[in-house]
């Protein structure tokens, strides 16, 4: 079996929201494809009015299929203070034509201001390992853990673009969406994580003669994470990225570096074992902070911010835009192209 579903960006690319059926007969949820995460959580029927924005939700009694997990509960909390709990029910859930029977559907009981604010999305679905399932007191599979055994090949692949539509396939790797060959690199699940060893970084125009400045070996453990916005890197490669921009600056006002929104950025290359993942220059210009309008917008944050004070860096939604990547599940591998 596979599957492909689109993954749409939400403005600024501040996430991508794809479709999933979820229930009997199909309730179609736009979620946010999370490999940060392990919970697939929804607003629901058991979600509170004062605590819905107009998100579309999964009407429980509505579903046939749906059985409540007796006695368990989920409960999550993100690095950004963000959370949300509730009941566990099963259900069928499918993506792309890819059905999982008995799916963990978390239904939210509660959830905090951010995703309350978030009209758009109606929950996560989580895609990092299921040692980081919150659900007591029996933890729950991830939607692709469950679908592993019944599709073609056991891997997930993302390709998200800039401000326009990308997709998530399952269970196969679409040669066209990428360019050259994969490059495989080593994956340590054991935090939960699809985490990795990134050796290092170049910034390209540093000395001015197109091949980049040398690499400086800022060795890091990162994290592929498509349920965070940005890319966080150690302060060190900030500092030295943004030294190359003019008029760039880290404001503690604005929450971290700004850049003038005109401002021509240089590429960032980041060494992977030996792999160079080129993240172009533009991509690191994120939201216009001084307006709406990026046109006259004169201040703009940084799509690369620090990491400092977190666990790990963080290669986020910027990373996935300019990198093809293969989540294997079956091998715990990842692997980059450019595309
Ligand atoms: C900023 C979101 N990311 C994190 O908090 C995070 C951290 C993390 C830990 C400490 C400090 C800062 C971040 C480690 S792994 C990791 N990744 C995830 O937690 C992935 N899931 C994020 C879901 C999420 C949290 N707040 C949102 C607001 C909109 C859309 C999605 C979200």
């Amino acid at each position: 079996d596979q599957g492909e579903v689109s993954a749409t960006p939400q403005l600024f690319d501040v996430e991508y929201l794809a479709p999933v059926q979820i229930g009997t007969p199909p309730q179609t949820l736009n979620l946010n494809f999370d490999t940060g995460s392990s919970d697939l959580w929804v607003f629901s029927s058991e979600t509170p009015q004062q605590s819905r924005g107009g998100q579309k939700i999964f009407e429980i009694e509505k579903s046939s299929s749906a059985q409540r997990l007796a006695n368990n509960t989920w409960a999550i909390s993100y690095g950004d203070g963000s959370r949300s709990s509730g009941n566990v029910y099963l259900d069928v859930v499918s993506v792309g034509g890819v059905n999982v029977f008995n799916q963990a559907v978390e239904s939210a009981t509660s959830v905090s201001s951010s995703f309350i604010s978030d009209a758009a999305s109606s929950g996560l679905l989580g895609l990092a390992f299921d040692k980081l399932n919150t659900v007591k007191p029996s933890k729950q599979k991830t939607f692709i853990t469950n679908a592993l055994e019944s599709l073609e090949l056991g891997v997930f692949t993302a390709n998200l673009k800039k401000s326009e539509p990308g997709n998530y396939n399952f269970g196969f790797i679409d040669e066209t969406e990428f360019t050259g060959p994969l490059n495989y690199v080593d994956v340590d699940s054991s935090d939960g994580f699809w985490a990795f060893q990134a050796t290092g970084y170049s910034v390209e125009g540093a000395s001015g003669n197109g091949t980049g400045s040398p690499v400086v070996p800022i060795a890091h453990n990162a994290i592929a994470d498509t349920g965070t916005t940005l890319l966080l890197l150690p302060a060190g490669i900030n500092q030295a990225y943004y030294r190359q921009v003019k008029g760039a600056k880290e404001d503690p006002q604005a929450g971290g570096w700004t850049v003038p929104c005109k401002a021509d950025l240089p590429d960032l290359t980041l060494h992977i074992g030996s792999y160079k993942a080129v993240i172009p220059g533009e991509l690191i210009l994120f939201a216009p902070i001084d307006t709406d309008d990026i046109k006259t917008a004169k201040t703009c944050f940084g799509g690369m911010q620090s990491s400092a004070g977190m666990p790990f860096a963080i290669y986020g939604d910027v990373f996935f835009k300019a990198q093809f990547t293969v989540f294997d599940v079956e091998n715990g591998k990842l692997a980059f192209a450019p595309k």
